[in-house]
Parts: structure tokens; sequence; C-alpha cells
């Protein structure tokens, strides 16, 4: 099996180190030429993964036909808003075999669109054997070799399953789900609650406060996602509240650590510069608030979210407004009819 990895960060370098551990034909596609050389020689991405060896058989390149001409499994790991331009790339070098497992979180800003729709639209021919991967799953950690768990979704159990047989090792263990539409989703928008993680962390509120956000921000997220035509229960799984407590407890979450910047009074602009790494859930936020108004989805979080974010709100305000929004129920009303109050 030839496998290629597509992306150089944080995630990408880890996966390399997962495949190269259990595959002999493992090739990395470094977008810089000059990191390229500097990992080549010290095996080690210093940017990114600094401390994660990478196998003598991996081969890095910042050629991506050297990387990807005959894959028969291609890891997308670029960050989302480079997806569909990679994608694009890459199609003279997919075959009508070739499997390809998007790794990246988040949507596409312009069309509001999945990220393995964009992928579709760029290569219809192998629109049955793309496939999503999505968890609890931190780069730094499953460098070390920590027990980590983690899901692929794609709509044939037979993609969905070589790609789990591709990945399975001792520490890393992967769950097959036929639900992108949800695995996608929470994926994406676990990264908006991660800002108000931080933000609730950098205003100095305590466990009460994390659990509340968590909860109810998966209400939201799930609440978006069923009416996109997600399984509620891929929510309960790994994609869902499984990545929501990792990234909102976590200190390796750029996003969490974007919303203690948040807090102590930096611009998104600010935050971007500083930041050499993806934060993914401040494009999503964008989308995530334009899909809800476009689905007619009350996603309260998400809205206080993007007015801090977007329109100089202060987060001291934003938290005062969710809690004191007019009363409601917990469970949704179409849920409520089937329980058991009178
Ligand atoms: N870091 C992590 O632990 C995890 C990250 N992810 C997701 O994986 C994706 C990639 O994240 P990381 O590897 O963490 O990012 P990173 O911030 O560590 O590195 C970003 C990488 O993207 C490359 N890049 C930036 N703009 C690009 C463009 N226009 N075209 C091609 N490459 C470009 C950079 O050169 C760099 O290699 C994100 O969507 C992230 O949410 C998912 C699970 C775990
Ligand atoms: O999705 C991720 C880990 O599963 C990475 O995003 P964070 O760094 O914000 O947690």
């Amino acid at each position: 099996m030839h496998i290629a990895v597509i992306g150089a960060g944080s995630w990408g370098t880890a996966i390399t180190a997962v495949l190269g551990q259990k595959h002999h034909s493992v090739r990395l596609w470094v977008r810089s030429p000059e990191l390229s050389r500097q990992i080549q020689v010290s095996r080690e991405n210093a940017n990114y993964l600094p401390g994660c060896k990478l196998p003598q058989s991996v081969l890095i390149t910042p050629d991506l036909k050297e990387a990807a001409a005959g894959a028969s499994l291609i890891v997308l790991a670029t960050p989302s808003h480079a997806v569909r331009q990679t994608v694009a790339k890459l199609s003279s070098y997919v075959s009508p075999e070739t499997i390809l497992v998007n790794v990246a979180k988040g949507l596409e800003l312009s069309s509001l669109k999945r990220l393995s729709e964009t992928i579709v639209e760029e290569l219809p021919a192998i629109a049955n054997q793309i496939a999503i991967l999505s968890g609890p799953n931190h780069a730094e950690e499953v460098a070390l070799a920590y027990p980590t768990a983690t899901v692929v979704a794609a709509k044939s159990r037979k993609v969905a399953e070589y790609i789990q047989d591709a990945f399975m090792q001792p520490y890393f263990r992967v769950y097959t789900n036929p639900d992108i539409i949800g695995v996608e989703l929470a994926g994406a928008l676990k990264n908006i609650i991660a800002l108000g993680a931080g933000i609730a962390d950098g205003l100095g509120f305590g466990d009460n406060a994390k659990s509340a956000l968590m909860t109810r921000g998966l209400a939201e997220i799930a609440r978006l996602g069923i009416s996109m035509g997600a399984n509620p229960l891929t929510f309960a799984g790994l994609a869902g509240i499984g990545d929501l407590i990792a990234t909102c407890t976590s200190s390796h979450s750029r996003n969490r650590r974007a919303g203690l910047m948040l807090a102590s009074g930096k611009s998104v602009n600010e935050i971007q510069t500083e930041t050499s790494m993806v934060v993914e859930g401040i494009r999503a936020t964008k989308a995530a608030y334009q899909l809800a108004v476009k689905q007619g989805i009350d996603m309260p979080i998400t809205n206080q979210i993007y007015q801090v974010l977007y329109q100089n709100k202060s987060p001291k305000d934003a938290v005062f407004e969710l809690m004191t929004r007019s009363r409601t129920h917990e469970v949704e009303e179409v849920a409520l009819h089937n329980s058991s109050w009178d």
C-alpha cells in the first residue's frame, strides 16, 4: 500500500508517524521546500511537532506529484481553507481506485459546504471513496503514542474499513461510522465551543460554567447537524462529545488558547498574527453563524462568539446575554412531546 499524507502541519506530521510505523511506503508532502529539506535531514518537523521522529522509510517531499502519484490512500491534512485548492491540484494524480480521507476540521466559508462536499466537487470520479477522520486527537499526544481513539466516516463500509485497517495501531484505535454529515459537522463546530471554553477560563469562571458551555454547545451543534441530516447519536460519540471534551479542556487546544486571548482583550487580527498554527474556530464561527441563519436554527453560543470575534462585543457582555436569554426547555420541543411530564 502506497500512502500519501498531504500537509505537514502538526496533524499531518503525527499521522505520518502513525502510518510510517506500520507501512513501508509513506510519503509526506511538505508545502515549504525549506521545511521539507529540514525534515528530510533531521526526520523531525521542528516547526510544527518537535520531538516526533519520522521513520527513515518515510519519503519527505515538496513535490505534490512525487507524493501523490500512484497512491492507493491519500490523507488530506491541510487546514480547511486550503482543502479545495489542494484537492484541485491533486486531481491529476488520483486514479479511479484512490481512496481519500480528509482530516481537516472546518467548513468552506465561501459556500458553507462541508469539506467532503467540496472534495467531491473537485474529484467526482471517486465520490464514493471519500472519507472523513475526526475525533479527540491532539497531535502532540498521538506523537507520544498515548492511547487515542477516533472515527472514520464514509459512505461505503468497505472504504471505512480499509482506512480503519490502514490506521489501526495498539495506541490508535479507529471506529467506523456511516454518518459523514454528523462526524464532519461535529469536528468543525466543536472548535467554536472551544473558543468559548477559553473565554470562560480566561474570565476566571469555574467548572460549572465550562460544563454548561460544553453541554449547551453540544445541544446547538446537534440541533444544526440534525437539521442537515446527521444522526443524533453521532454527537454522543467520539467525534461529538469526545472531541468537545478534549478541545475544551486541553492545554494543547489552539482554539481554547485563542479563547483565552479573546478574554484578555486581544482582537482576532492580533490572535492570528501571534499564532503560527491554524485556529479553525475563527472561520468556523462565521460559517456556522451563516448556516444557522440559513437553516433557521437557534445557536445562541455560536451567535455570541460570532459577535465577540467579528463585532467587537466584549466577552463579559456575551456571557451576560447568554445567561439572561429568555427562559427555555433543556430538551427540544419535539422531543418533549415524547417524554413524560404532565
Ligand atoms: N493539530 C491537531 O492536533 C489536529 C488538527 N486537526 C485538523 O487538521 C487540520 C490541519 O491542522 P494542523 O496540522 O494542526 O495545522 P498546523 O497549524 O499545525 O499547520 C498548518 C499546516 O498547513 C499548511 N498550510 C497553511 N496554508 C496552506 C495552504 N494554503 N495550502 C497548503 N498548506 C497550507 C502549513 O504550511 C502547515 O503545514 C486542521 O483542520 C485542524 O483542525 C485535526 C485533528 C488534530
Ligand atoms: O481538533 C483538534 C484536536 O482533535 C485540534 O483543534 P484544537 O487544537 O483547537 O483542539
